[in-house]
Order: C-alpha cells, then sequence, then structure tokens
C-alpha cells in the first residue's frame, strides 16, 4: 500500500453560542478556510440549521471546512480553540454590566463542559461583561493563563479606526489605532498612538474632532444596540474574533489588543484587561508594555478598578 494517501487534520475551532456572533464568526472561519468548526448551542435544532446552512455554501464558497451543529459538548473534543460567545446580549438602554449575573453562570457551565473534551485549547471569550467573563473563565479551567483570553480590544480598535477613516476619507486599513482598557464606557482609546501610514492623527486632526471620534468608540456597541433594537453587533465582532484565531492557529505573533491575565504589566495584577498582546500558537506570547502618560495610566486604572469591582460581585453571586 503506498502512503500516498496522509491523512491531514484540520484545526478545530469550538464555537459556544450559534446566536448571532457565534454563526457569524462561523461564517467567517470557512470563507477563510482557518478551520473546521463546531458550533454547539442549547437550542435543539439551532446550531445543526446553522450548521447545515453554512455547510450548503461550501461549494459556492470553495472552502472545505466541515461545520457541524450539535447540542453535545461530546463533539467539540479535541478543539484547539474554543471561542465562548453563549449568553444574553444586551438590548437598547442596558449596559454590559447588566448582563453580568445572567452570563456568569452560562459562561462558567460553557467553560467547565468544554474543557472536559478539549483541555489542550485555548480559550476566547466574546460574551459580555468581557472582561468579567474572561476572569471568570480562567478562573473556572485553572488554566495557564496564556491560553485564555477576550476579544474586545481589536472591535474597539477597529471601530476607532473606521471613524477616523470616514472623518479623513480615507482608506481604514491605512489606520492604525489602539484601544486598551475594559471592554466598556471606561476603555481607553489612544489618539497618540493612531497613524494613517505612520502619519500620526494628532497632525491631521483637531483635537476636538479626535475627542468626538474617541467618545463615538467608547459608544460603539451602545450605538449599533440602539440602532437594531434587538441585540448588539455581531459582524465586526466576528471579524475581530477570526482576526485573532488567524493570529494563533498560523502563528503570525500578530500584536493585538487584548484581554490578557496582567501579572504586574500596566502595574495591574490578577485581573484580565485590554492590552497589546503578541499572539500565536502558543495564546497569549507576550504582553507588550506601551509608555503611557500619567492621565492615561489613570484612566486606565480608573477602568481596571471597575472591572475588578465587577468581578467580586460576579464572583459572590456565584458563590
Ligand atoms: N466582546 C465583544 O466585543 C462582544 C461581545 N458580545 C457579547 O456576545 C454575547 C453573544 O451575543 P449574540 O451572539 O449577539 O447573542 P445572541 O442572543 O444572538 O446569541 C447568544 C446565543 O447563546 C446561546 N446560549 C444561551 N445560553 C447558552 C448555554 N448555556 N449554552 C450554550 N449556548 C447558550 C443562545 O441560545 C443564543 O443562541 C453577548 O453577551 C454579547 O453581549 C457581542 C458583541 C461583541
Ligand atoms: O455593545 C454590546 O452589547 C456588544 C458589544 O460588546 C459591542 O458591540 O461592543
Amino acid at each position: 500500500m503506498s502512503n500516498l494517501l496522509i491523512p491531514c487534520q484540520s484545526p478545530l475551532v469550538s464555537v459556544i453560542g450559534a446566536g448571532n456572533v457565534g454563526r457569524s464568526l462561523a461564517h467567517r472561519i470557512a470563507l477563510k478556510n482557518l478551520a473546521d468548526v463546531v458550533l454547539l448551542d442549547i437550542v435543539e435544532g439551532l446550531p445543526q440549521g446553522v450548521a447545515l446552512d453554512l455547510m450548503e455554501a461550501q461549494s459556492i464558497e470553495s472552502h472545505d471546512c466541515q461545520i457541524i451543529g450539535t447540542n453535545d459538548y461530546a463533539d467539540t473534543s479535541g478543539s484547539n480553540i474554543v471561542v465562548i460567545t453563549a449568553g444574553l446580549a444586551r438590548k437598547p438602554g442596558m449596559t454590559r454590566d447588566d448582563l453580568m449575573n445572567v452570563n456568569a453562570k452560562i459562561v462558567v457551565e460553557a467553560a467547565q463542559k468544554a474543557f472536559i473534551y478539549s483541555p489542550d485549547a485555548i480559550f476566547i471569550v466574546i460574551t459580555n461583561p468581557l472582561d468579567v467573563m474572561t476572569y471568570l473563565v480562567w478562573q473556572t479551567i485553572k488554566l495557564p493563563p496564556a491560553r485564555v483570553m477576550g476579544m474586545a480590544g481589536v472591535l474597539d480598535s477597529s471601530r476607532l479606526q473606521t471613524f477616523i477613516a470616514m472623518e479623513l476619507g480615507v482608506l481604514a486599513a491605512d489606520v492604525h489605532a489602539m484601544v486598551l482598557g475594559g471592554h466598556g464606557d471606561l476603555m481607553l482609546p489612544l489618539p497618540r498612538y493612531c497613524t494613517v501610514s505612520g502619519v500620526p492623527i494628532t497632525e491631521l486632526m483637531e483635537e476636538a474632532t479626535i475627542n468626538r471620534i474617541v467618545e463615538r468608540t467608547r459608544n460603539g456597541g451602545a450605538e449599533i444596540v440602539k440602532l437594531l433594537q434587538t441585540g448588539g453587533a455581531y459582524y465586526a465582532p466576528a471579524s475581530s474574533a477570526c482576526l485573532m484565531i488567524e493570529a494563533i492557529l498560523r502563528n503570525q505573533s500578530r500584536l493585538l489588543p487584548t484581554a490578557a491575565y496582567l501579572e504586574g504589566e500596566y502595574g495591574l495584577e490578577d485581573i484580565f484587561l485590554g492590552v497589546p498582546c503578541r499572539l500565536g500558537c502558543r495564546g497569549v506570547e507576550s504582553i507588550l508594555e506601551v509608555n503611557l502618560t500619567e492621565s492615561e495610566k489613570k484612566a486606565l486604572q480608573i477602568s481596571a478598578h471597575s472591572v475588578r469591582q465587577n468581578v467580586q460581585v460576579a464572583l459572590s453571586h456565584l458563590a
């Protein structure tokens, strides 16, 4: 027998929660031909229907990813990456923190069950409130912190990039921006580190314009919630998570703002918060400490304080 046919396994990404974000992410992963996907949801028939629908586009999109839908965690077995999107999305008038107690129970259960079948996986959390949920997932599965992270900074930075591009009438891909801190009203967009093809935006825009764009970025999630009325954003969040997944699966060493576990970086400890991270096959390969001004440092501390308080509330609710 010749060994011409060498069995070759695709990476496997399990997406917990087949709602708007989960299914959009599965779609992105397939379009980029990145990995096979298992979509899991608590609602019977839902992930199966979404997965079948996505598979029925396979011949048109010319990808060869297998996408299956399931209600059984056993089907997620051996995942390289587990993404948690399960949980409630906010409605107009709600803050992300209003989702905390309900979503805490959901993400803890999802992490526990997924971990049983994929103890070697890297976990990416999307469910809100993001920084708190990421901490709970990490505490539940007790993985090395490099293998647990939250997605928000890529999305917030992408929003900032988009608003800058709209204002200046330039291509968004030429804009680079960095948003740090928690994924909430206290996030920290850093105009000093925003450039258009290398030119700092502080040289291209008035301070008042920058302030307006920064404020719009902080409210970027709420702006979409208000327009949609039924839930939150999902296309840009899915694209953002997909970028992180690609960086990990392809070991790209990309520098992406990620909610990562801090052990003294930025003067903070025992907290997940958005900071610039190098993402590769081991997860968070390293954390970059950029220079911050005194007022930026203070803003990051305030954001961290709010996340920390909410972690305590969530933990006491779970106890
Ligand atoms: N980190 C970020 O930047 C972003 C976070 N989000 C958050 O992601 C979460 C999901 O958002 P959407 O997909 O829009 O909501 P969605 O309501 O469309 O989908 C949520 C899905 O989770 C499922 N689910 C609920 N409990 C479950 C459980 N115990 N096990 C498995 N599945 C369960 C639901 O059946 C539903 O299909 C929300 O908490 C939202 O706030 C959304 C966008 C961006
Ligand atoms: O705003 C929300 O509820 C969803 C989210 O986190 C975002 O779009 O940034």
